[in-house]
């Protein structure tokens, strides 16, 4: 952490001993008196307001009428513009700036979005005044960067870091670093910044903020990385994945907007309550175009309906299915046996055999999809038979292609030879006619494998079979092996650790030609299938090239927690390094058993004892648990919401189950009864790794309650 010099706040600031005076303040703020900082500061913040009305304002203004020519560019432009506005909107509770930077020399015109100027405030969008010259430069401009990214042993021409300090919307105070010729007694080396410690330390309250201000310099390498290289990121719980992984986003979208407007950006999250939790990060950001999924709604082909034992969805979600169903697509076609005989008016061409062999083979051999092979076939044998016509002296054009490609007898061969496929019935005849899928299978799938995914009983058509999620992904392998499916510029996905290697395959396929940021932690996997090596998951993503990344340093679960927590993982991820916290405050833990039968109640009660805290609270349970508690809080007359749901000052607790905790977090924990936790799953490391994710949700504190015994590794004092 670099050294900087005691916080400055409108009510201790000192003029007159103030080390960090603005060098070169602008007009605005040098009708300020200039003893007095944190007025010019605030001065300036004013004048950007009014500049960033300005803006909008010249935005809402505009007249359209002259420049679309029809309806529809005009729809567009005006969406754009409605977007735009948005974007240029000045929200009371997030600071337009929340730095600033007094380089040494002006930086090189090259990179400086406001070359010529030494100081820079930075924040969350640009803001110009009216002649054009900046007041607030983005965060994501080259120029912005060191506000990140220099130290005192790499200043980076900076001369002084600020950082400012808001309550409630008001600029309240600041706080400098001198990272090259510091003033007499301003430094204090090695000190942390309080700044950044009190953001860190603020407490939770509703869906997830936007961490720009406090951005560390190993997340930010992460964040500006190349847009042409994949990423992927293993970090402990609570070490700013999902934020580094939004934030990636919004640089990416802010260096190559034209690009991936046109291509487009997703992130993948585990599931819908999460992505509620997430979703106001980006449009904070100004960022309204990024599309947000689960990995079953970009499969969402069929309705699912139907569930899956561990064994079955994890043989479906296993790699070697892809070439079950690449087989099971081309059973289909066969070696031509019969001429095409082709009458046009009083003529007749004849195909024969070996030719239509030739075409076929040299389709099957070429790396082209199933489907576009099928609508090359007929246009391949219309050409044959064009280029007898020719021989015998007509002069057949591509009208007559056509109408030979359309010709009956062509359609039969067609038909016989590379017949059409139909993904999602492809897939209903893998799971329900065993001599199918033994011939798809024969030497990938063992016997036992075979009779695990085949279904017990036999769906008689597509309306009525019950669709399992894992059934969904295998039919939108078998839509890829038919028509290629379109690929995004990037696609962030997070808590990637769940995925299989047929879910890997589904989002690889999204960003087939563009890049991924994948995030994850070894030690949350929780599905049975769970993704034991980056190196394996990122092979089935097609992004085997990715550089991998490790964080450690963790933002969210206090030291003692993330120590408790930590003693499961020699059981559930050998070898990964445990998170360390940067948090200063010690937090709260205990761990209390209740004799039988007293549990509900003493859970009830440590959620009244943390209410009384200010934040949001989590009570999290097995899922078995969550319908008993929610009767026992309801019969209470405690207010809750479930996890995605927007908490209130009325109603301050969740009830979280634990399939659902992952990636969210609250300021205090409730955990009720761990080793129900741990029998929910269908295999106790399964079960263990639950568990951990369970304790890494809390910001401030733990409370565990306990009636059976406690896994043995949490048992010990
Ligand atoms: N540089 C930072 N400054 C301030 N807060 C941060 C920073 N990095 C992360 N955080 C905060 O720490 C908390 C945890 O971050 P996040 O949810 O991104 O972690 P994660 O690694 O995805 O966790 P999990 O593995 O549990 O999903 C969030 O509240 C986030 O805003």
């Amino acid at each position: 952490m670099p050294s900087h010099v005691p916080i400055q706040d409108s009510a201790r600031s000192n003029p007159g001993e103030n080390p960090g005076e603005p060098n070169e303040p602008n007009d605005a703020v040098d009708a300020i008196g200039a003893d007095d900082p944190l007025g010019r500061e605030r001065a300036h913040l004013a004048s950007s307001r009014t500049a960033l009305r300005a803006m909008r304002h010249d935005v809402e203004s505009l007249d359209i009428t002259d420049v679309t020519g029809n309806w529809v560019n005009a729809k567009i432009l005006a969406a754009e513009i409605d977007d735009r506005i948005k974007a240029l909107s000045d929200l009371a509770d997030t600071p337009l700036f929340f730095g600033r930077l007094d380089y040494l020399h002006a930086p090189g015109g090259e990179v400086a979005e406001g070359a010529g100027g030494e100081q820079f405030y930075i924040g969350r969008r640009h803001v110009h005044d009216a002649e054009g010259d900046p007041m607030v430069i983005d965060w994501r401009a080259p120029v912005s960067q060191p506000f990140y990214r220099a130290s005192r042993t790499a200043p980076l021409d900076v001369r002084l870091r600020r950082r400012f300090g808001y309550t409630g919307g008001d600029l309240t105070a600041y706080e400098d670093e001198y990272l090259t010729d510091p003033p007499e007694g301003t430094q204090e080396p090695g000190t942390s910044s309080k700044l950044l410690q009190s953001e860190i330390e603020r407490p939770r309250v509703g869906p997830m903020r936007d961490i720009v201000a406090t951005i560390q310099p190993e997340q930010d390498e992460i964040v500006r990385a190349d847009i042409t290289g994949s990423v992927c990121v293993q970090g402990a719980p609570g070490t700013g994945k999902t934020a580094v992984g939004l934030h990636r986003v919004a640089y990416l979208l802010y260096a190559h907007r034209e690009r991936l407007a046109r291509t487009g950006t997703l992130v993948i999250g585990p599931n819908r309550s999460f992505l509620q939790y997430i979703e106001q990060v980006l449009p904070a950001l100004g960022e309204l175009q990024v599309k947000q999924a689960t990995v079953d709604d970009l499969v969402a082909h069929v309705e699912v309906r139907g569930t899956d034992s561990a064994a079955a969805a994890t043989v479906k979600g296993d790699a070697r299915m892809a070439e079950v169903l690449r087989r099971a697509v081309r059973s289909g076609i066969r070696m031509p046996t019969e001429p095409v005989m082709v009458v046009r008016g009083s003529r007749r061409w004849r195909v024969p055999v070996y030719e239509l062999e030739e075409i076929v083979g040299e389709l099957a051999e070429r790396d082209i999809r199933y489907g576009a092979a099928h609508d090359a076939l007929p246009q391949r044998i219309a050409h044959a038979v064009l280029v007898q016509m020719e021989r015998a002296g007509e002069a057949p054009d591509d009208r007559v292609q056509d109408a030979v490609a359309r010709n009956s007898a062509v359609k039969a061969a067609v038909k016989s030879c590379w017949p059409a496929v139909d993904p999602a019935r492809t897939v209903l005849r893998l799971l329900s006619d065993p001599d199918f899928l033994a011939a798809s299978a024969d030497g990938l799938l063992d016997a036992d494998e075979q009779k695990t995914i085949l279904w017990a009983k036999p769906a008689r058509g597509l309306a009525s079979a019950k669709w399992s999620a894992a059934d969904a992904v295998l039919i939108d392998e078998a839509y890829d092996l038919v028509q290629r499916t379109p690929s995004l510029g990037h696609v962030v996905l997070d808590e990637a650790q769940d995925l299989s290697p047929m879910q890997y395959r589904a989002v690889g396929r999204r960003c087939s030609t563009g890049s991924a940021t994948v995030l994850g932690d070894l030690a949350q996997g929780t599905t049975p299938w769970a993704t034991a090596s980056w190196a394996e998951a990122l092979a089935h993503l097609g992004k085997p090239e990715a550089t991998v990344e490790e964080l450690t340093a963790g933002f969210r679960v206090p030291r003692e927690v993330i120590a408790y927590a930590t003693r499961l993982l020699p059981q559930i991820a050998p070898g990964l390094a445990p998170a360390t916290s940067v948090r200063e405050a010690a937090g709260t833990m205990s761990v209390r058993e209740v004799g039988e039968g007293a549990l509900d109640a003493a859970v009830l009660a440590a959620c009244d004892t943390a209410l009384e805290q200010e934040g949001s609270v989590g009570l999290i349970a097995a899922d078995a648990r969550i319908p008993v508690l929610g009767a026992a809080l309801d019969a209470a007359g405690h207010r809750y919401v479930s996890p995605g749901e927007e908490t209130s000052a009325e109603a301050r607790l969740t009830l979280v189950p634990a399939s659902l905790a992952k990636g969210l977090e609250y300021d205090y924990v409730v955990l009720d009864e761990p080793a129900a936790v741990v029998d929910g799953e269908p295999d106790p490391r399964t079960g263990l790794r639950r568990l951990y994710v369970c304790l890494t949700r809390a910001v401030s504190g733990l409370a565990v309650l306990h009636t059976a015994p406690l896994p043995a590794a949490l048992s010990t004092p």
